[in-house]
């Protein structure tokens, strides 16, 4: 740890979302989501953190962040995904954020984490244009409701993952298997994040910025062939996501998959962002696509070094080498890691200490580099319900009991409040 030194005023923080956490999922008036009947395993009562929120809170206050990312649930706040808000919803936000304030510390607001109303995907979700302006309208609720209290605000929780997990490979919900055919899902949300940028700051928002999804991609060998399949991965999972919201125009490969009036929304896709954030877990691989593969790459497993008990690589030198290719690429806004995190068993975590210390050492080599990095929120500050693969893979910093709720601060929430006390 003593390596690791970092600016006075940098931030630090940690990450959650509202689907994976709160629980309650009739209580108060709140709607179904596209998860809430999803895959093998549901998220049921989660960490119960919609009645257990002051508990959490005081975790965070103990270990001594500066900043809590969270997320706001959608169908909490509008069931249907149109309307009139709930008010219950909102006074469940009021409660909480009060209550983070009050610890000094400073909320950042997501808008969405995938958790889609689900009438909204019934009228076809982020597959049809009219759910970006329902989109606007809910976030501008939000904003005039929470911009006195949520400084940073983030629209959209790694739209990547909705389009690439949720519409084109069925891993997440809504679970199409559209594969490029889901494209156009990118670009309604990005038209999304640009009408909620304008909405948000009407509402008086100081800081608004992004939380997208970013992995270096890596051809599987030398060959050109293996060379182009990786950077038509590149383009499909970092340049479709990074392109339009910081230079106002599209990876020229994907646009044939794009709606045809898609560069007539650019200009209020493209809007001035206060920060840019990233989420990192892993680097990605591409080979050229077999004989009878439609896509024009195929994955490829990433060899070669420790994993988590996700099973996913630990390759921490990928995110320096990420940062510093997007400061060379970009005209970037102050970057904050928005996630970054791994999963382990138990609450003596030495692998998770080991994860976090060498990922910041490579962030701290990357702002040496001349990355201008403000802050990182580990994910995540409680073991939570991930996704499809359920309750079995532990990102916390907390352990969870999920028989009793017993949250159980683990060595990495010791050694992390040390480091961000320094
Ligand atoms: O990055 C994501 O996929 C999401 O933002 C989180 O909700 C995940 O739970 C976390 O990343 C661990 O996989």
């Amino acid at each position: 740890m003593e390596n690791l030194i970092f600016p006075p005023d940098f931030l630090w923080g940690v990450s959650t979302s509202a689907f994976q956490i709160e629980g309650a999922p009739r209580e108060d008036g709140r709607g179904p989501s596209i998860w809430d009947d999803f895959g093998t395993e549901r998220a049921g009562e989660a960490t119960d953190h919609y009645h257990r929120y002051r508990e959490d809170v005081a975790l965070l206050a103990e270990l001594g962040v500066g900043a809590y990312r969270m997320s706001f649930a959608w169908p909490r706040i509008q069931p249907e995904g149109s309307g009139k808000p709930n008010q219950a919803g909102l006074a469940f936000y009021d409660r909480l954020l009060d209550e983070v304030c009050a610890a000094g510390i400073a909320p950042v607001g997501t808008v969405y984490h995938w958790d889609t109303p689900l009438a909204l995907e019934d009228a076809g979700g982020w597959l049809i244009r009219d759910t970006a302006q329902r989109f606007a309208e809910y976030a501008a609720i939000l904003g005039e409701r929470f911009a006195d209290r949520v400084k940073m605000w983030i629209p959209l929780n790694e739209p990547m993952v909705t389009t690439v997990y949720g519409y084109a490979v069925a891993e997440y919900a809504p679970g199409r298997t559209l594969l490029l055919d889901a494209i156009p899902t990118a670009h309604h949300q990005h038209l999304a994040h640009g009408l909620a940028v304008q909405a948000l700051r009407a509402a008086g928002a100081e800081s608004v910025g992004t939380a997208n999804h970013h992995s270096p991609v890596w051809p599987a060998s030398g060959s050109e062939a293996d060379q182009a399949a990786a950077d038509w991965l590149d383009a499909l999972l970092n340049g479709l996501f990074a392109d339009p919201v910081l230079t106002g125009r599209y990876p020229d490969e994907l646009t044939p998959y794009l709606p045809a009036t898609a560069a007539d929304d650019l200009p209020v896709i493209a809007q001035p962002l206060d920060f840019y954030g990233v989420n990192y877990y892993e680097p990605q691989c591409a080979a050229a696509p077999g004989e009878g593969n439609p896509l024009p790459f195929e994955l490829r497993p990433i060899e070669g070094f420790p994993r988590t008990s996700n099973d996913s690589p630990i390759v921490p030198d990928a995110l320096r080498e990420l940062l510093i290719r997007f400061a060379q690429r970009y005209d970037l806004p102050p970057v904050y890691i928005t996630e970054n995190g791994c999963s382990f068993d138990g609450v003596h975590d030495p692998e998770r200490i080991d994860f976090l210390t060498r990922h910041l050492a490579a962030l701290r080599a990357a702002m040496d580099a001349g990355v201008d990095v403000r802050g990182y929120f580990v994910w995540s500050l409680l073991d939570n319900f991930e996704w499809s693969k359920g309750y079995a893979p532990r990102f916390g910093l907390v352990h969870v009991d999920y028989g009793t709720q017993l949250r159980t601060p683990k060595d990495s929430f010791a050694w992390y409040r040390k480091l961000v006390s320094r």
